[in-house]
């Protein structure tokens, strides 16, 4: 057998029950004995960047896992597991219940359309930079910290954190304006300069 590799998968819902869709897709993906789950990011409600206006908000997350699949066989399996939860591809980057990318397996670069490693729009999405960073604060992306990445990424104002109730989202923003008004935020060891 191969030996493991490390993946990261960042999860997205925002049709239908999100939360229990994203902790149901994340049984399912490590429900193999080639995938062991390594860790769980906190889930985050997020402004959707892209897309038709108006789509609700997301629930994201991300997850590390070790696997002996190999990067086509994890992506068809990262395709089953949306398909279970009745992924339908209508628009690009539209509403969905649940949508896994591969965003990274291993140090793999690849520049295959149909998986191009690292995730090629990753770098700039705080609704994956950002729970990356709180499942592995020290984790780096083509070289640079993802924590500083998500801080700098034009989508971090729009994240909230998620309380766990399925409804309009919590009060506090993560990066969000804060009641002062400023663009300022902090939300653990991740902290957004204020603007000079
Ligand atoms: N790293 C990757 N992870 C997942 N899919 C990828 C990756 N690289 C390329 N793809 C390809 O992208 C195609 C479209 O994926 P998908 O429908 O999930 O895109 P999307 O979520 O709407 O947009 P985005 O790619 O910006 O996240 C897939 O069929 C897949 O083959
Ligand atoms: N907030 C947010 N926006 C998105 C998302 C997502 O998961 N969250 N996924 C997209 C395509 O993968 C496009 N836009």
């Amino acid at each position: 057998m191969s030996e493991p590799t490390k993946a990261i998968l960042a999860l997205g819902s925002n049709l239908g029950e999100r939360n229990d869709t994203l902790s149901t897709a994340v049984a399912d993906l490590v429900d193999r004995p080639e995938v062991r789950l390594l860790g769980v990011s906190p889930v985050v409600q997020t402004k959707a960047v892209g897309g038709p206006a108006g789509q609700p908000d997301f629930l994201n997350m991300v997850i590390a896992v070790e696997t002996t699949l190999g990067p086509y066989e994890l992506l068809q399996h990262c395709h089953d597991v949306e398909q279970k939860h009745h992924r339908v591809r209508e628009v690009r980057w539209g509403p969905r219940t649940l949508d896994v990318d591969i965003i990274t397996y291993g140090g793999l670069r690849s520049d295959d359309p149909e998986l191009i490693l690292p995730h090629p729009r990753a770098a700039e999405r705080a609704f994956v930079l950002y729970p990356w960073a709180q499942l592995d604060p020290a984790a780096q992306l083509n070289g640079e910290s993802v924590a500083e990445l998500a801080v700098r990424a034009e989508d971090f104002a729009g994240l909230r954190p998620f309380d766990g109730f399925d409804g309009d989202g919590a009060a506090n923003g993560v990066g969000a304006a804060n009641g002062s008004g400023k663009a300022g935020a902090e939300a653990g060891s991740i902290t957004r300069a204020e603007p000079a």
